[in-house]
């Protein structure tokens, strides 16, 4: 019996990186959070601090925005993935690397004039062991809501339930959800744009009886829209909007004013895959 060192990785977290690309007078901005975390012979470090395999999170800093003015940054899949190819083909001691972005997305104003767009992220995980490239891609910060079209009852009752019944309600969420691609030679502006319009069109056009089911319909139209995406998972919270009582002020609430509570919510969590693609490799 002895104590060892497990399973270890180490980056750089949160690397800010904005690149205007100028052609002429109209500029395109790419505003992204890079975090890089390398495993591999890391051994030597841990046990005896020897640190001759060690590249300082610095330099994988350093990289990240040496890259953008090399390469620019096409997409935060291309940006991603050649980072982490990289880090594994450049240091020896490096077995695979993990690059996670997060962009911050910007509207077009004019020429040379953005608007941040609201709360919305999207998400880019590569990770490479110098043989597979896994891409995952992503969107938090999503906000939708279905005034009408939405109905909740035929639950179980206990001795606890005291929610009422409803057949029309508010259903909102804010979408936080990341799909496995099976292809790493996509166009990945346009992948996101189709998976984020399937997204939204799903949660539009579908009547609900439960988030559950607005969860199955939103994933189930990514995969149909996107014939090389392997699996898709959603996390949506759901936003409860409560109708108000206004009975103790003479007046009726036919479904006009409702109260935004923030916490406590549901949170409605699954997958939806295809049941016929390769597995992933490792943890996503
Ligand atoms: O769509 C819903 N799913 C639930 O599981 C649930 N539970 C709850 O209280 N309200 C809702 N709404």
């Amino acid at each position: 019996m002895g104590i060892v060192l497990g399973s270890n990785r180490y980056g750089k977290a949160e690397v800010r990186v904005v690149h205007v690309a100028r052609d002429g007078d109209r500029h395109t901005l790419r505003d992204l959070n890079v975090s890089t975390a390398l495993a591999g012979d890391l051994d030597a470090t841990h046990l005896t601090g020897d640190n001759s395999q060690v590249l300082p999170t610095d330099s994988q800093k350093n990289t990240v925005y040496a890259f953008a003015r090399r390469h620019g940054i096409g997409s935060p899949e291309a940006f991603a993935l050649l980072l982490a190819e990289h880090f594994v083909h450049s240091q020896a001691a490096i077995r695979q690397a993990r690059v996670s972005v997060r962009e911050q997305l910007w509207q077009r104003l004019g020429p040379h004039s953005f608007q941040r767009r609201g709360e919305e992220i999207r998400t880019a995980e590569v990770s490479y062991d110098g043989d597979r490239a896994q891409v995952v891609s992503g969107i938090t910060g999503l906000v939708l809501m279905n005034t009408t079209g939405s109905e909740f009852h035929g639950y179980v009752r206990d001795e606890y339930t005291t929610l009422p019944e409803t057949t029309d309600r508010i259903l909102a969420t804010a979408v936080d959800a990341r799909w496995r691609h099976l292809d790493p030679d996509t166009d990945w502006d346009l992948a996101y744009q189709q998976v984020r319009d399937a997204l939204v069109a799903a949660f539009v056009e579908s009547y609900s009886y439960s988030l559950q089911q607005t969860l199955y319909e939103m994933g189930h139209r990514v995969l149909d829209t996107r014939p090389e995406l392997a699996e898709i998972r959603l996390v949506l919270p759901n936003r409860h909007h409560l109708p108000v009582d206004l009975s103790p002020f003479g007046l009726d609430n036919p479904n006009a004013v409702f109260v935004a509570t923030d916490r406590p919510y549901g949170v409605i969590e699954g997958t939806i895959r295809r049941d016929d693609v390769p597995a992933a490799v490792g943890e996503w």
